[in-house]
């Protein structure tokens, strides 16, 4: 499907940034705009060009907002249109979903995302997603004393590169009113977008991890699982055409429109490529014909990697599984997609979820090495963390 990119503060220019890295030459992404008050996290991306980057708000004189999300609230007000008229030269009226990405505990990113959302709302009839990054514990613990206290304002130099106690790990910056500012733009975003789909920083840190020695992997990991559920069965060109093409309105009517929590779940699961021989011994060496797959190694890696997608690390926890509605999306090289495998793996995703409205869809992936799996939840039952954030402001 067609999706338009908008990275809102510096975790959302540095997503779009990824995204665009990663995939720019990939036909799902239409579009992508990153949008910040802060010059210097502009002026830290690397693959977005000039045209593609903007600083909007002049109020905030080239700086981060230090975490006040009245004042992103304001600028969001006064700016949305402008930033809607900047997405002009990549022509948004062709999208077929937005997206908005944004860390949910700053205050220019998360101040205007809800503005930014309306106004997209307003403008086109395509449904307006967004992803927010949710701040970690210990970016609202104190500092400890040798640590000294990173403001926020500072927080995107920081975050980046200076050391911490250890002289290892880049500190994060001390953001006390993060969980707030997450939980009040969470809510605002439910009202104003299609669906929400929470990123846990937390979660995903590894042990001894710092969020600022650890943001460009989870960033590589949320532009990784943005591709792989927008990107599903969009086709290189030249390449047959998937038996069962997912669009942009099985994501819509999967996802939901009510503002729903959702996670996205990923997995791959390397297979031997089938072009021209196999380790089965079925294919002819030199042959340009596919080999052909042994049946029980086709099952049994498709099993695998929907489970491993299912249980594995989501976007968000989903508490015991459950959903109101789940998207099953298997790829890989067409050999390897064996549908009664894929079948059943439906039915055990839609035991798991409680759910009925398990839509699927193929990716096929002609001489690729793995076989992958998304599968996305929407309507699940409150995560923990999500939990913990939005009592900070009851
Ligand atoms: N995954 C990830 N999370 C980030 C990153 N940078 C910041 N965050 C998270 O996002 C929250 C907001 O940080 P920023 O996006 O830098 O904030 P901002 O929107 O620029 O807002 P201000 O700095 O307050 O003006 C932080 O509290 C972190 O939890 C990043 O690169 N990756």
């Amino acid at each position: 499907m067609r999706l338009h990119v908008i990275g809102l503060g510096g975790a959302g220019v540095r997503v779009a940034d990824r995204l665009a890295a990663d995939h720019d030459d990939d036909p799902f992404l239409a579009g992508v705009n990153a949008f910040d008050t802060d010059m210097d996290a502009l002026g830290a991306l690397d693959a977005l060009g000039e045209d593609r980057r903007y600083r909007f708000g002049d109020a905030a004189g080239g700086d981060g907002l230090g975490g006040d999300l009245h004042a992103g609230r304001r600028l969001g007000d006064a700016h949305a249109s402008e930033l809607g008229r900047e997405m002009d030269d990549q022509r948004p009226s062709l999208a077929e979903a937005f997206l908005i990405v944004v860390g949910l505990g700053g205050a220019a990113g998360a101040g205007a995302a809800p503005a930014l959302a309306e106004e997209l709302s307003r403008l086109y009839d395509a449904p307006v997603y967004a992803l927010g990054f949710l701040p970690t514990p210990s970016e609202t613990e104190e500092p400890d004393g040798d640590e000294g206290p990173p403001s926020a304002a500072a927080g995107n130099a920081a975050a980046g590169s200076a050391a911490s106690g250890n002289g290892t790990e880049p500190r994060t910056p001390h953001r006390p009113l993060a969980e707030r500012n997450a939980a009040r733009t969470l809510d605002a975003l439910s009202d104003r977008c299609a669906a929400v789909f929470p990123f846990d920083n937390a979660a995903w840190l590894r042990p001894g991890e710092t969020l600022g020695g650890a943001r460009d992997r989870l960033n590589g990991v949320a532009a990784e699982r943005i591709a792989a559920l927008f990107g599903a069965g969009e086709t290189p060109e030249g390449t047959s055409t998937p038996q069962q093409v997912l669009d942009a309105s099985d994501v819509a009517r999967a996802v939901g429109g009510d503002g729903e929590i959702a996670a996205i779940g990923h997995a791959t699961q390397a297979v031997e490529s089938s072009e021209g021989g196999s380790r089965f011994g079925l294919g002819l060496f030199g042959s340009s014909e596919p080999a052909e797959v042994d049946t029980s190694a086709a099952v049994s890696a498709i099993e695998t990697v929907i489970r491993k997608a299912a249980r594995g690390k989501n976007t968000v926890e989903v508490p015991d599984g459950r959903a109101d509605r789940t998207l099953l999306v298997v790829g890989g090289p067409p050999q390897w997609l064996n549908r009664e495998a894929i079948a059943d793996g439906r039915r055990w995703l839609a035991g798991e979820a409680g759910s009925d409205a398990i839509l699927s869809g193929d990716a096929p992936v002609p001489g690729g090495d793995a076989v992958s799996a998304v599968v996305v939840r929407s309507g699940v039952d409150e995560p923990e963390r999500l939990r913990e954030i939005r009592e900070t402001i009851r």
